[in-house]
């Protein structure tokens, strides 16, 4: 097979397929995904969830845990505006969620930026997540277990730039192990993948990184046997909906708005020729 120079081997496996078929799960079965996530990314996670089909509930109380999180089909774990007090909810749906079979994906919004975070993120690391998808220098401060250098929220690195730690922390933590950017790297430890789909204006606006973390747990919820496929598929779908939606836009307002309508839109046509997803080894 011919190899691509810039963007890795050809896939023969049919990743828009795999894509399309999933994302119509996602539509016909509306799993319901928890979302225990900051204040930031409530509104356009759930948006973003409600828009791919997908049913969201934002419960984060450790006294509803019990009761709700074995009937969700996947939970999503977001430390943006992590404090003492909502640890101990986030520990017990990770385990409510494992000890009901459940996917759940972690997001270590700003994993490098605090001690305290670092700390949270390590302990939430150890408790099995299915997926764990961050920027490049979330993954590098996970994978190193140490702190910065960071601007916060926002990645001093490119996705690029993080794969060997991609690597290690999905060998680590047993974890699929994504890193957003400009090509999205999806690895078990073994496998490397990338996806290519994406517009830079998607960085201008915030919580689309925890917006994709949620959509990757719908998709891992209707396919949890194949969470690196499913991964992979979610980070794609999401970057295409970015570039449908960037025709209409703008500017990062008017881009959020046609983001999900984009999404909602997507149709079997677009995504085959869309989709672009590669293997790097
Ligand atoms: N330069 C870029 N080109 C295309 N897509 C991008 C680019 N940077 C980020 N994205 C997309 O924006 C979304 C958020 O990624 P990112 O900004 O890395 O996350 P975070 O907000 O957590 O830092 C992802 O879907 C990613 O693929
Ligand atoms: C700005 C901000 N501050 C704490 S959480 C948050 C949102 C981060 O969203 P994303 O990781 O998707 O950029
Ligand atoms: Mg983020």
């Amino acid at each position: 097979m011919e190899e691509d120079k810039v963007r890795g081997k050809a896939e023969p496996t049919g990743w828009p397929a795999k894509a399309w078929s999933l994302l119509s799960a996602i539509r016909s079965e509306s799993p319901l995904i928890q979302c225990i996530t900051n204040l930031v990314s409530m509104d356009l996670m759930a948006n973003t969830l409600l828009s791919s089909g997908a049913s969201p509930a934002m419960i984060h109380s450790a006294d509803e845990i019990p009761d709700f999180t074995p009937h969700a089909r996947a939970l999503c774990i977001n430390v943006g505006t992590l404090s003492a007090d909502w640890l101990p909810a986030m520990k017990l749906a990770a385990q409510f969620a494992r000890q009901s079979g459940k996917p759940w994906v972690l997001d270590p919004v700003a994993a490098g930026a605090s001690g305290f975070r670092l700390k949270a993120c390590l302990e939430l690391a150890e408790l099995k997540p299915t997926v764990i998808r961050g920027n490049a220098s979330e993954v590098i401060a996970l994978s190193k277990a140490s702190l910065g250098p960071s601007k916060g929220v926002d990645s001093s690195h490119e996705s690029t730039d993080a794969v060997e730690a991609a690597k290690s922390l999905a060998q680590a933590s047993g974890a699929i192990v994504a890193v957003s950017g400009a090509v999205d790297i999806v690895t078990d430890g073994e496998r490397v993948v990338g996806a290519h789909n994406g517009v830079p204006m998607m960085q201008r606006i915030t919580a689309t990184g925890c917006s994709v973390t949620a959509l990757i747990a719908a998709f891992v919820a209707v396919d949890p046997l194949h969470a690196l496929e499913a991964t992979v598929s979610a980070l794609s779908i999401f970057g295409v909906a970015g570039e449908m939606g960037m025709n209409l836009a703008k500017g990062p307002a008017s881009l959020r708005m046609h983001l999900i309508d984009s999404l909602y839109g997507l149709d079997d046509a677009v995504v085959h020729s869309r989709v672009s997803i590669t293997s790097f080894s």
